[in-house]
């Protein structure tokens, strides 16, 4: 039975009454009884795991941010600020630890945080939860050296690749935690529920893969798309590079202009690659290429695919309307509403829409979402609430900021 309270919270959260099944009841007292379930589980205050078993004075699970200082951490950081059963109480950084949250993030000046502490001086006994928003690369070793207890989403591409050859392969260097990698759970929320909810450790989704896999895996799996000739054109906002300075990222070399990068080898093809796969069971091949734009945040992919015989772009629409019907966040347009980047900006969400191409048999689909939200940290609070067991959407009511 959850309290009036936790259920005013999760509304006033943006908490999606309709993923709630209310029951009103009168006990014997004669009081008002309210019964809250989600899809993601049953009463939240009642399922919050606490990695040392104790609940604490503010009956809040302690997190801890890693990366607090790059771009994906301080938007883990916007998120958590409305969120009722999370409370940051460790946070990391490299070369601004030691700095308070604010002389790094001024715009979070009123937000009462620790201060950023180096990985090395960090008390992981006082956590249950790390985000970690760390380069790939360096946070194989950093998670293994976690204590177990912990539950850990990873932003980054660690642990992403369940083929450690290919990990090899793609990112140049060996993977230090191949035990770890074995464990690991894809987090593409909505295709892996099931498994996030009893993972400990999950692999957040690159931010063009979610944008990708999420319209393509449910056709794949019903086969009214071809596994051969797709062809995906994505173009990404500068702050998916994080906020290290880079030459290549300054103004003058994003600013009135667009170009594409990594043609034919960026390191999300196997991302991307790997779960067609599956879906498709058997190996599935792309053309893939990424392109900069001179926008801060936001992700658009433009997918052309050749439909299996019979199949229209209606059948396409309505088997995406179905899948995903019953989800918060991810979005068919209706009849012919292009997606834009402008309508997901600072919000969970990802839309999507499918249009015939004049060429008879192929369609080309549109997803949009932000690349540090639902393409980051949105999915990445979303997949630590499943495992936690509390619902999902709490923290990402914020509807997109416009204009
Ligand atoms: N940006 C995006 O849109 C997306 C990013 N990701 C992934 O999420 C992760 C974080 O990305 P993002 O926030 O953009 O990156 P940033 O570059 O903005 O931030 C990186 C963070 O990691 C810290 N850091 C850097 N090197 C080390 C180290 N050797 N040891 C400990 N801490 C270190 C930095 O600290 P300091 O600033 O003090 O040096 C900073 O806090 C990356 O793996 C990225 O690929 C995934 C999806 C989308
Ligand atoms: C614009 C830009 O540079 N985007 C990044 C991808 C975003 C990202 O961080 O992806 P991972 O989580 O897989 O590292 C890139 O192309 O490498």
């Amino acid at each position: 039975m959850a309290s009036l309270a936790a259920l005013s919270s999760n509304l006033f959260n943006g908490g999606c009454l309709w993923k709630y099944q209310d029951e009103l009841k009168v006990s014997k007292a004669g009081k008002l009884r309210i019964r809250v379930t989600s899809m993601a589980s049953s009463s939240p205050a009642q399922s919050l795991q606490f990695a040392d078993g104790k609940a604490n004075k503010l009956d809040k699970l302690r997190i801890g941010v890693l990366g607090a200082s790059g771009y994906t951490g301080s938007e883990i950081i916007r998120l958590l600020r409305n969120h009722p059963h999370f409370q940051i109480t460790l946070m990391t950084a490299d070369r601004k630890a030691g700095q308070s949250i604010e002389s790094v993030f001024p715009h979070l000046v009123t937000q009462d945080l620790p201060n950023l502490v180096a990985v090395k001086d960090a008390d992981f006994s006082a956590v249950d939860a790390v985000f970690c928003c760390l380069p790939h690369g360096t946070t194989q070793e950093i998670i293994k050296s976690l204590p177990t207890n912990l539950k850990v989403v990873d932003l980054s591409a660690d642990f992403r690749l369940q083929d450690i050859a290919e990990y090899e392969e793609w990112y140049g260097q060996p993977h230090k935690a191949t035990a770890l990698q074995k464990e690991a759970v894809y987090g593409l929320t909505e295709i892996s529920r099931r498994e996030i909810q009893s993972a400990r450790l999950v692999a957040n989704p690159g931010c063009y893969p979610t944008s990708v896999q999420l319209p393509l895996i449910p056709l794949i799996k019903s086969n009214l798309i071809e596994i051969r000739n797709i062809i995906i054109d994505s173009k990404s906002g500068v702050s998916g590079a994080g906020r290290g300075a880079k030459e290549a990222n300054l103004y003058t070399e994003i600013a009135e202009g667009i170009h594409s990068y990594g043609i034919t080898r960026h390191r999300h093809v196997p991302e991307i690659e790997q779960g067609l796969s599956e879906a498709a069971n058997s190996k599935v091949t792309v053309s893939f290429t990424p392109h900069l734009m001179p926008m801060s945040r936001g992700m658009q992919s433009t997918i052309y695919v050749e439909m299996a015989p019979g199949v229209t772009t209606q059948d396409l629409k309505d088997h995406l309307g179905n899948c995903y019907e019953h989800e918060e966040f991810v979005v068919l347009l209706k009849n012919k509403e292009v997606p834009h980047t402008r309508h997901v900006r600072g919000s969970n969400y990802c839309l999507m829409n499918v249009f015939p191409d004049r060429i008879p048999g192929r369609a080309i689909i549109i997803s949009v979402i932000d690349n540090l939200v639902k393409g980051a940290s949105g999915q990445a609070l979303q997949n630590l609430n499943l495992m936690m067991g509390i619902p999902e959407n709490l923290g990402l009511g914020c509807l997109p900021l416009f204009p």
